[in-house]
């Protein structure tokens, strides 16, 4: 049987204010592990609002997100931050490196945080995730001293460092080249097929057709899934 790793449960997000707006609008969806999942559609259609809380970095209005089963809801604001931090990797469109850290650092961060490695083996295993990813040589150099895509890697190894079960990627390639882009997902693929859970949310068609799923939201419910069959795109309508 497929084990779950993600799941949302009558997911709503809603802004109030003077004007209340709904950003997510009721979703449902289970995320297998080791799936690579892409969320596309318009522009303001919610996507991102949806990726934020998936990775609980936002609380829904209504509804729940259960991460391995486990249900976040309720969570204090503290057991949230440790499920976060343990349980999901974030990379976003802009690599947000501390720009006064080198790379090895960097990728350091979260473990500092989680505190559960010693010194000796949080830094042989950064400097392990930076060699996964082509960027032994560049450890020690600062974000300004690297190439676009150089960074996202460096940030991609550091949405891996504690072994999140769950990689979370906002426009992952959307500042990047087309050889960076095609490295990205090249990078994400592979993680996935290793067995860690990856979603996405990208405009571009290219990222989503290497995904297993595509969920596709127009205002902020989904309006269809796309399943990757046999090397061909299979649509499904989902009311
Ligand atoms: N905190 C907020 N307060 C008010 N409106 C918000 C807030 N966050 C998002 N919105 C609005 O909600 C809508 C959905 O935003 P969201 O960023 O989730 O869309 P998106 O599909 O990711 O868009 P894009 O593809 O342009 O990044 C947009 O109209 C956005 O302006």
């Amino acid at each position: 049987m497929t084990e779950v790793a993600l799941q949302a449960v009558e997911l709503v997000r809603r802004i109030e204010g003077a004007v209340s707006h709904t950003l997510v609008n009721g979703i449902d969806l289970a995320v297998s592990k080791g799936e690579f999942v892409a969320i596309t559609g318009p522009s303001g259609s919610g996507k991102s609002s949806l990726l934020y809380l998936l990775g609980l970095l936002d609380a829904p209005s209504e509804g729940e997100v259960m991460i391995c089963g486990q249900p976040t809801s309720k969570l204090s604001e503290s057991d949230r931050a440790d499920v976060r931090l343990t349980k999901c990797g974030f990379v976003f469109q802009f690599h947000f490196l501390l720009p006064e850290f080198t790379s090895l650092d960097n990728v350091l961060l979260p473990m500092r945080a989680a505190g559960r490695m010693a010194e000796a083996e949080m830094r042989e295993r950064g400097l392990a995730l930076l060699d996964s990813l082509g960027l032994a040589e560049h450890a020690n150099k600062r974000p300004n001293q690297l190439s676009g895509g150089q960074r996202q890697r460096v940030a991609i190894a550091r949405a891996l460092a504690n072994r999140p079960e769950i990689i979370v990627a906002d426009e992952p390639t959307g500042a990047l080249d087309t050889a960076s882009t095609e490295q990205v997902f090249s990078i994400l693929r592979n993680i996935a097929d290793k067995g860690q859970t990856v979603v996405v949310v990208t405009h571009d068609p290219a990222l989503a057709a290497r995904a297993d799923r595509r969920i596709h939201i127009v205002d902020g419910k989904i309006a269809e899934i796309t399943e990757r069959g046999r090397g061909e795109l299979v649509c499904e309508a989902v009311s």
